[in-house]
């Protein structure tokens, strides 16, 4: 199988403090990759150790089976797209697609050209004077154009209005099928992701909760809801994610392969939506703390 992205208790940290710890993830090729979690949770950062930006202070990690960045070949296997879509403002949109020519031997001039007539950009608008939106599909036509094998973009749809942030995904969406790359995208908007990836990394307090593909993901988590004080009458084999109990009753969200007979449960699926929440919720991982202690 071919990894995207491979990452052994990789860690990385600012000063004495840990932006991300112990990250353990295997992202096989081929997929659209949601990398979501609350601000400060570490994304960025792994998303620069990613880019060869940043270097690891811990543990290890390789992109397309080698070093992040090692060297220009390597380099331009990846197109990155930082979070605040870095542009020349003085620049214009030709100008912007004659730079990245010269600067990525694998550059798609007729692709770059094309897509921005089909945005319906003039070549001869400065990028300083454009919307957030036309800026951040003028970033990802640069991005695109690079014809990478992975294109990484950090939030890039943050600053969008909801009509935009659909087209940004939608032509994003396409142009991963049309030229077959892997994508790792980062937002707090899961809904958005909810729409097009179909592997999912949620990251809280610089640790990785949970990863995978997000059919399994959803096939393997549940809802439960019953009366109060049912949480030991779960099977041992049910991983309690979260949590929460009001005066009569009891919902947790689980992670297992068996079915829950106990009749005492209602059982219903979860939304993408609803299982990174139940990961990301602080209250829920006291909950769960406490559901933990339940059990024994
Ligand atoms: N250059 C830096 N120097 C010191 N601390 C940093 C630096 N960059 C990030 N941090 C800290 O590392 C932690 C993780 O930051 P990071 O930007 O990776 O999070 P994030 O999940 O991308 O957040 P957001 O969603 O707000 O963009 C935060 O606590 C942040 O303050």
């Amino acid at each position: 199988m071919t990894f995207v992205l491979q990452a052994q208790a990789l860690g990385k940290k600012y000063g004495k403090r840990w932006a991300l710890s112990d990250c353990s993830i295997d992202i096989p090729a081929g997929h659209v990759v949601g990398l979501v979690g609350p601000n400060g949770a570490g994304k960025t950062t792994l998303l620069k150790l990613a880019s060869g930006q940043l270097e690891p202070t811990a543990g290890d990690i390789s992109v397309l089976g080698g070093r992040p960045g090692g060297t220009p070949g390597q380099l331009a296997r990846v197109g990155f797209v930082a979070q605040d879509t870095p542009l020349y403002a003085g620049l214009t949109i030709a100008e912007h697609l004659r730079l990245g020519a010269r600067l990525n031997p694998r550059w798609d001039a007729d692709m770059a050209r094309e897509r921005i007539a089909r945005l319906g950009l003039a070549p001869s608008r400065r990028a300083g004077r454009l919307s957030g939106g036309e800026r951040a599909q003028l970033a990802l036509t640069l991005g695109l154009a690079k014809r990478p094998e992975l294109l990484i973009l950090d939030e890039p749809v943050a600053s969008l209005d909801p009509l935009a942030r659909r087209e940004f995904m939608q032509r994003l969406v396409e142009a991963t099928v049309e030229h077959e790359f892997s994508v790792v995208l980062s937002s707090h908007l899961i809904s958005d992701l909810e729409r097009i990836c179909d592997y999912v990394i949620v990251l809280v307090d610089s640790r990785v909760q949970v990863t995978g593909e997000v059919d399994g993901l959803l096939a393997t988590h549940y809802r439960l809801t019953g009366p109060r004080r049912t949480l030991d009458r779960l099977p041992s084999d049910q991983h309690v994610v979260s949590a929460g109990e009001t005066d009569r009753q009891s919902t947790v969200v689980v992670r297992g392969d068996a079915a829950i007979l106990d009749p005492a449960w209602t059982v219903s699926r979860l939304s993408l939506e609803d299982l990174v929440l139940a990961y990301m919720d602080k209250h829920a991982a006291g909950n769960r703390r406490a559901a933990v202690e339940v059990q024994r």
